[in-house]
């Protein structure tokens, strides 16, 4: 084949769980990339059992082998952004951390994962350190949840002004670039709204509020559509901007599957022709 009339597609690598249900984690992340037209690479950290009703079973994949899988994508192919999702503990966190760093790894979309939808713990408590003093840091951006804006900041979170003075508290306390603060654990329309600050401005990005069940899955989808318009060339706030917009179709398009919380839809492009 003549390879001069392959196409220039943008690799992205994600850092995350495997989630069996396939509505989270890594699997939420390649069909992500694959639906913004970006090469999706992946260094798995751990394999979750879980399904719409939840999380029954964790297992941790050993630091050394996330490194490797780290490596084998940055050796040979390279990657021009990258997303962490579920890291489990806090060697994870220090390995991935260190690999950022020695590989100058650019574009970093850190999805500060610890509790899913349904309560299970995705994080070890004594990890919360490593994620603020030795990833969060490093990352373009940073994306916490209402639960986890408020274990980073360290501010109950009930309002828009909460989400505010969180996202200032985090972006002092890591020294992040940009701390974007999630709504989607607020009530009623404040599930569309997110917050983002850069250090200089504040600024309050709306997108219409879902109303549907069927919400697994868009912390990761989010983070992962920010990495691929990263990759793909878009600067910061478009890229969140843009990828809040993908999250709001695929919970448009969201899928009632399995008897609790189903996942958001990422066939809405393909739908309807
Ligand atoms: N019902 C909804 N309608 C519109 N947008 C929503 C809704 N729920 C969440 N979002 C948006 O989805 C994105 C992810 O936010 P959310 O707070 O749900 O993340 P998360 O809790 O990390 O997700 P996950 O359930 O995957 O852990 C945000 O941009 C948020 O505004
Ligand atoms: C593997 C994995 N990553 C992230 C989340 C958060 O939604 C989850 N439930 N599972």
């Amino acid at each position: 084949m003549n390879t001069d009339t392959s196409p220039k597609i943008p690799v992205v690598l994600t850092i995350a769980g495997s989630d069996s249900g396939g509505g989270a984690g890594i699997q939420a992340d390649l069909r992500t990339f694959a639906f913004h037209c970006v090469h999706g690479t992946s260094a798995i950290t751990c394999v979750t059992a879980q399904n719409t009703l939840g999380v029954v079973g964790v297992e941790a994949i050993p630091p050394e082998v996330v490194v490797a899988q780290i490596n084998a994508v940055c050796d040979d192919i390279g990657v021009q952004s990258a997303k962490t999702g579920m890291l489990l503990n806090k060697e994870i966190i220090a390995a991935v951390a260190e690999q950022v760093e020695a590989l100058q790894i650019p574009n970093l979309v850190v999805d500060p994962v610890m509790v899913s939808r349904t309560g299970f713990q995705l994080l070890d408590d004594d990890a919360v350190k490593n994620l603020r003093n030795l990833l969060i840091p490093k990352a373009a951006l940073v994306t916490p949840n209402r639960y986890e804006a408020q274990i980073l900041s360290g501010l109950p979170i009930n309002s828009l002004d909460d989400m505010r003075a969180a996202s200032q508290i985090i972006h002092r306390n890591t020294g992040v670039k940009v701390v974007l603060v999630k709504g989607g654990g607020m009530q009623g329309s404040l599930r569309g709204v997110d917050i983002w600050f850069d250090g200089h401005h504040t600024e309050t990005l709306t997108t219409k509020h879902v109303d549907t069940k069927n919400t697994h899955g868009t912390g990761c989808t989010l983070s992962a559509a920010i990495a691929a318009n990263l990759a793909r060339g878009s600067d910061l706030i478009t890229a969140v901007k843009q990828a809040k917009e993908y999250v709001t179709n695929a919970l448009s398009y969201s899928l009632a599957i399995g008897k609790g919380q189903g996942p958001v839809g990422h066939f809405f492009p393909l739908l309807n022709k």
